[in-house]
Formats: structure tokens, sequence, C-alpha cells
């Protein structure tokens, strides 16, 4: 214990410390609750309050707890099928690596089969949207008793398999963040799991849902609908087929599994990402052909960029002499890892992150311009990428010292051009 304090006491806290995380535990069920009824209400003001609190007879029902609890089942099944390979993580503190199944695209398949087969027998998928309220609570409620068990799950883990960010010895601070590193039940690596499957395939379910409803309520899904659908099963899609690139990211090679990436990823995903269709569903836009062939260039280009810069990146760490980069130029830093400061990398230091907003701007003018609800989205990614950037070059700083800030000299535009 007293070495889990000592690492407690040299990591700075975040997101405001104890306070901030207490802040953020109310702040963000009270986000999705409140998102869920503006959406579907007349006036759907971002701003103001929502139409009418529900009582607990609207919030709780044990089908939608049963329902989340077999979809969270049917995810955990398709985890332990066969892979097509087996990746291998970092290096932990302990000099092992972890193994990791490479089957969340397979995931996706079987999922959509199964569901295919299961609307062919009568399932009503179109129903799902009037289950959205109760779902979002069972999925909060089992969210929080989940980072608990994890949270006592650390008190028996050994030092080496605790995260640097989660261990302040604060239990609110380190319930929040989370205090182990790689959670695991058997070979089910719980924060792997929990941030590819449930939340994002499930988020691509309710989407479908709601084009299916609005099938039903006006005789055919509109083009705005079919617009968000598509874009967003395609941006699942690609997180799933390149599902490997999440081993290096700073979830799963720094942060610890708490409430904040548990919530984030079961509850705050699927019901928040899913907001343009859920806005489209109750507010129908009608989207011209122009319109629509406009909104789908800016996410064509914001795709292009997002996906191009990320796989540079992928395929450099993964092999420098590959010939699409192999002839980048770059800097050596004393870890013996090299930086790009060429192609996309040599444009801005995060361009993937330039290219997700750019998409997050499509998906959202799909809903038109007249509320600023289907924003909510851009608005809120466009501070998460911020402040994580603010993280990640926190990171870059310590791993690399002097020769990320002679990067960061060469490259100093941090995520748009000329201006951030
Ligand atoms: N939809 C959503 O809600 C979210 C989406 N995302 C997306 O996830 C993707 C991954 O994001 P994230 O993990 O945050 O960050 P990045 O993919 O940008 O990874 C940052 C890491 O890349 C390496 N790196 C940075 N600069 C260079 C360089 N010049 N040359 C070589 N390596 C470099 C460093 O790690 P090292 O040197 O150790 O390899 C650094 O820590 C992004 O596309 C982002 O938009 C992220 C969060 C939420
Ligand atoms: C609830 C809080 C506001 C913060 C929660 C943050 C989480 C929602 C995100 C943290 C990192 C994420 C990533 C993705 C989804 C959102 C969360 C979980 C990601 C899986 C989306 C798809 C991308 O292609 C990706 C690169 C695989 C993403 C990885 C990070």
């Amino acid at each position: 214990m007293e070495a889990v304090a000592h690492q407690g006491s040299r990591t700075p806290l975040e997101f405001g410390g104890p306070l901030g995380a207490a802040a953020l535990m109310l702040l963000l069920p009270a986000t999705v609750f409140h998102l869920l009824l503006v959406a579907r209400s007349g006036p759907a003001r971002l701003l103001g309050p929502p139409p009418c609190l529900p009582g607990l007879g609207a919030l709780w029902s044990p089908q939608a707890l049963l329902l989340w609890l077999a979809w969270l089942g049917l995810q955990v099944a398709l985890y332990f099928l066969p892979a097509r390979k087996v990746a291998e993580g970092l290096e932990l503190k302990d000099k092992s690596r972890l193994q990791y199944p490479i089957n969340g695209f397979q995931a996706l398949v079987l999922t959509a089969l199964l569901l295919g087969l299961g609307v062919s027998a009568g399932l009503p998928l179109g129903a799902l949207p009037e289950m959205l309220l109760p779902l979002a609570f069972a999925v909060t409620l089992t969210a929080f008793l989940f980072s608990l068990l994890l949270y006592l799950k650390a008190l028996v883990a050994p030092v080496s398999a605790l995260a640097p960010g989660g261990n302040s010895g604060n239990p609110i601070y380190d319930f929040f963040m989370g205090r182990e590193l790689n959670p695991r039940i058997c070979f089910l690596d719980l924060k792997y799991f929990f941030e590819l499957r449930p939340g994002l395939i499930g988020w691509v379910l309710i989407n479908l849902a709601l084009l299916v409803q609005e099938a039903e309520r006006r005789g055919s899904p509109s083009l705005a609908m079919c617009l968000v659908n598509g874009f967003q099963l395609l941006y699942v899609a690609d997180a799933l087929w390149h599902e490997e690139a999440i081993l290096t990211t700073m979830d799963i090679t720094h942060d610890g599994l708490g409430f904040m990436l548990v919530f984030g990823d079961v509850a705050w995903v699927p019901f928040t990402y899913s907001l343009q269709a859920q806005f489209l569903l109750h507010h129908p836009q009608t989207l011209g052909l122009p319109m629509a062939s406009f909104i789908c260039f800016i996410k064509a280009i914001g795709y292009y960029i997002f996906r191009s810069a990320n796989s540079q990146k992928n395929t450099f760490r993964k092999n420098p002499s590959d010939p699409s980069v192999a002839g980048l130029e770059t800097i050596s830093t004393a870890t013996g890892r090299q930086l790009l400061v060429s192609g996309w990398w040599g444009w801005v230091r995060h361009p993937n992150y330039l290219g997700d907003i750019i998409m997050a701007l499509a998906w959202s003018l799909t809903c038109g311009t007249s509320h600023l609800l289907p924003y909510f989205y851009v608005l809120y990614f466009t501070a998460l990428l911020v402040h994580r950037e603010a993280r990640d070059e926190q990171h870059c700083l310590q791993k690399y010292g002097l020769a990320w800030a002679k990067y960061c000299r060469q490259v100093p535009y941090r995520i748009l051009p000329c201006i951030y």
C-alpha cells in the first residue's frame, strides 16, 4: 500500500482532482438523460431545461436491464470466438505483454447476422427507441456497480498492475480514474472489451432501430437518417477493422479502468453519439441532393485525413522501413523510437484529431442548422480532443523530452493548421 501511495503522490491529479471527479460523476449521467429527453421534445433546446423530469416508473424497467445484460452476454460470447489473429500489447512494468483477440469486426458482422435473423423471426427492432430512457438508466446503474467492483478488485492487485494515474489514495478520484491498468477475467480484457464492443456496436444498433422506427412512422427512412446511419456505421466498422491500433492509445497504455471509461464506453458513447439519429426521428429534416452531396464530400475529406494519418503512424510504428513511410523525415529520440516530422505528422501534431472533428461536423450537418442540439457532438468532441491533446503532450514530453520539444518547434500547430 505504501508503494501505491508513493506512486500517487508523484502523479499530478487530473480533471480537477476529487471534487472535479465527483462533479463529473453527477454531470455526465445527468447530461445523458438531459440529451435523451431534449432530443424527443418539440423545442429540442440544448441549453434549456428538459421538458419534464421522468419519474422512477419511466426510468426503471426490469426488461431494459435484462436486455442490456443479454446484449453484454452476447458481446462477451463473440469475444471468445476464434480470432483471426492474437495481438500482443505494449510491454508492461513487469516486462510481460498481454494478448488480445483481434475479432471485433467479426463480432460486428456476426451481431448483424444474428440481428437479421431476429428481425426476420419477428424481433421488434423499431420498438427499441421507446426503451432508450430505461436502457440508459439500467446501463448507468450497472456502470456504477461495475466500477465499484473494479475498485475493489484493484485492492488485491499487485502494485505493478496499477495505472499511473488512478492511485492517489483518494477513493472518489481513484474510483473515477480507475486503479487497475488492465483488469482481466481470464482472457477477457475488460478495458479492451468495453472500449470497442458493447457500446460501439450498441451505438450502431440504436441508430438502426431509430431508422427502422422512422421508416415505420413515415413509410421510408429519410435521406438524412440514412446518411447518419451510413457515416457512423463506417466509423464503427473502421474502428473494429483497425482494432489492433487501439492497443497503443493512452486509454489502453496509461489510463486505469474506472467510472470514466466504463461509463464513457457503455453509456456515453451509445446514448449521446446516437443523438443525431434521435433528433432526426423526432424532428424530420428535408435534405436536398446538393446539400447531401456537400455533406458526403465533407465526410470523405474528414475520413481521408483521419484514416491516412492514423494508418501512417501505425505503419511507421510497426515497420519504419515500410516503403509507404520509409521516405518520411524523422527525429530520433533517446528512447530509440523516432518521431515523424513530415507527411501528415509534419502538417500538425494531431492530424487524426482534425479528420475526426471534420467527420463529426458532417454528421451534425445532416440535421440542418435549425437546432444547436445535433451539434452537441461536435462541441463536446472538440473539447474532448483539445483536452486529450494536452494530456498526450504531457506524456510525450515525459517520454521523449528534448526530442519532443524539437518536434513541437518544427511542427508548431497542434490540431488546426495556422490556428491552433
Ligand atoms: N470518437 C471518439 O470519441 C474518440 C476518438 N478518438 C480518436 O482516436 C484516435 C487515436 O487517438 P489518440 O490515441 O488520442 O492519439 P494519437 O493516435 O494521436 O496518438 C498519440 C501518440 O502517437 C505517437 N505520436 C505522436 N506524434 C508522433 C509523431 N510525430 N510520430 C510518431 N508517433 C507520434 C505518440 O505515442 P508513441 O510515440 O508512444 O507511439 C503519442 O502518444 C484519433 O484518431 C482520435 O481522433 C480519440 C478519443 C475519442
Ligand atoms: C465520458 C467522458 C466525457 C469521457 C469518456 C471518453 C470516452 C467516451 C472515449 C475515450 C476514448 C475513446 C475512444 C473511442 C470512443 C470514445 C472513447 C471511449 C474510439 C473507440 C472511437 C472509434 C475510434 O476509431 C477509436 C480510435 C478506435 C477510438 C478510441 C478512443
